[in-house]
Parts: structure tokens; sequence; C-alpha cells
């Protein structure tokens, strides 16, 4: 593969430094992340995770660097589904006046076409993806009306409706039940076996080596990438997070 030509099967962003007026989200960041593996991405907060995220997704456009989502510009491969995103449960709406199930049939959107006329496929995916989060039976009630770990298994349902084969998780296990944490946690684990690239951003160090294969640390640039025993050694996290943060016992 030549060296300035984007990987195919590869979640790639080359030197980028997005900027919000003076503040750097993030300042060179460079990473190539592969499929079949649950990728954890940890950082102090502020350090640029959803930063990296949202140029992932092509909301927020870098003043310099490249990404290339498989291959793709990521606005493209968003449009094109190849690239799911569950948010912070703080970005989403409860008030919303919409169903689990119609949720969940958001990620068939890219598929229907401008008529948003769900065909048997499509009523087939939101249940198989219902199933997998274990919200068969919460499918007719109203989004609000859910608990926050049900809430998010929602929102990973969507993205597993979608086809996606690039998932991003922003914080999927920020204030969840251990019933939802370990739904998610084997539901990533599937996603990679299934050959998904899957990147989840998590404040959990302790868990982070039981639930990713690898694992990124960013402070606005990558300061390690690798195993995750490697990449939270105590001088690592120091450099990123300013303190020893095991030892701390946080
Ligand atoms: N829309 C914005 N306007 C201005 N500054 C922003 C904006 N979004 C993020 N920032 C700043 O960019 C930096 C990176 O923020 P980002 O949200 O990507 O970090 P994060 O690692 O996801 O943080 P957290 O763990 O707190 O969610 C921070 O200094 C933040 O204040």
């Amino acid at each position: 593969m030549s060296a300035d030509r984007p990987d195919t099967r590869t979640l790639e962003l080359r030197d980028v430094t997005v900027r919000y007026g003076e503040v750097l989200g993030l300042d060179g960041a460079s990473v190539a992340i592969r499929p079949g593996r649950v990728c954890g991405l940890v950082g102090m907060n502020g350090s640029g995770k959803s930063t990296l995220f949202k140029t992932v997704m092509g909301l927020v456009v870098p003043d310099s660097g490249t990404v290339a989502v498989m291959g793709l510009p990521p606005g493209i491969a968003r449009k094109r589904g190849i690239v799911g995103y569950v948010p912070q449960s703080e970005e989403i709406d409860a008030q919303f006046p919409v169903s689990v199930a119609d949720v969940v049939m958001m990620g068939r959107y890219g598929r229907m076409g401008f008529t948003r006329r769900p065909r048997a496929s499509d009523r087939a995916a939101v249940v198989d993806a219902l199933e997998r989060v274990e919200l068969t039976e919460f499918a007719d009630r109203q989004i609000g009306q859910l608990s926050g770990g049900q809430r998010k298994r929602a929102f990973v349902a969507r993205g597993i409706a979608q086809g996606a084969d690039v998932l991003l998780l922003d914080e999927p296990f920020a204030g969840v039940d251990k019933r939802s944490e370990a739904t998610i946690s084997r539901l990533l684990r599937e996603l990679a076996a299934d050959g998904k690239t899957v990147v989840v951003s998590t404040h959990d160090l302790r868990a982070l080596p039981a639930l990713c294969d690898e694992a990124i640390l960013l402070l606005r640039r990558v300061l390690a990438h690798g195993d995750p025993r490697d990449v939270l050694r105590p001088e690592q996290l120091a450099r990123a997070f300013g303190l020893d943060v095991l030892a701390e016992g946080d």
C-alpha cells in the first residue's frame, strides 16, 4: 500500500488539527485503527475525544490534516452509512415523542430514500437490533420513559440497525446500570468479531484491559496506541492525565 493512498480497511487520521477559535480541539493527531478489534479511546476531560469522533463523522472539519474512513472522506462515509455514532447521553433529547423502535428505525433512514417508508428488511433489522440489546419488550415505549442505561442501549441498537462498518461510541458506560454495561460490552465484542471497527471512549481505565483489544491515549494528539496494558502504564497515564490515576484509586 502506498504511503499516501488511504487504506480502504482502516480508519485513519493524519496530523489532524481542529481549532475552535483560540482553543485547540485536536493538535496533530495521527492514528490508524484496524477492523475486527475493540479500540478504547481514553484521555482527560477536554483531551479531544468527542472532537475526534465528530471529525471522523464529518461533523467537524479539520483546520489541517486528513481523515479517511475506509478510504473515504468522512462526509461521504457518513452519508453512505459506513460510519455510525452513539453520542453521549446528554446530547440526546429524552422528550422527543418517538418510540424506542422509531429511534432504532432511524438507523435505516440512509437506506430508505426520501420516502422513508420501511421495507420488510428494515423492520427485520430493527427487530434483530432490539433483540441484541435486550430491549424487545420496550419497543413501543417512548424513548424518554427508559432508564439512562436502557436509552443508551436503544442508541447502540440504532447503530447496529444501520449496519455501519465503523461504530463510534462516546462514553457508552457513563451512568449506566450493570446490566446495560454487560450487554453493551458483550455487543462490542460481537461487533468486532463480525469484522467491524469499534471505537469506544471511556473514563473507566480499570475496565479497559477486559473491554478492549487496544487503546489510544489522547491529549489533543495521540500519545500512545497499542495493547491496553502498555498504553495504561503509569508513566503514560502521568503524561496524559498529569497524575498516577490508577494509584489514586480513581
Ligand atoms: N464547540 C466547541 N466550541 C469551542 N470549544 C470547544 C467546542 N467543542 C469542544 N471544545 C473544546 O475543545 C477541547 C476538546 O473538547 P472535546 O469535547 O473534544 O474533549 P473530550 O475529550 O471529549 O472531553 P470530555 O471527556 O469532557 O467529554 C476542549 O478544550 C473543549 O473545551
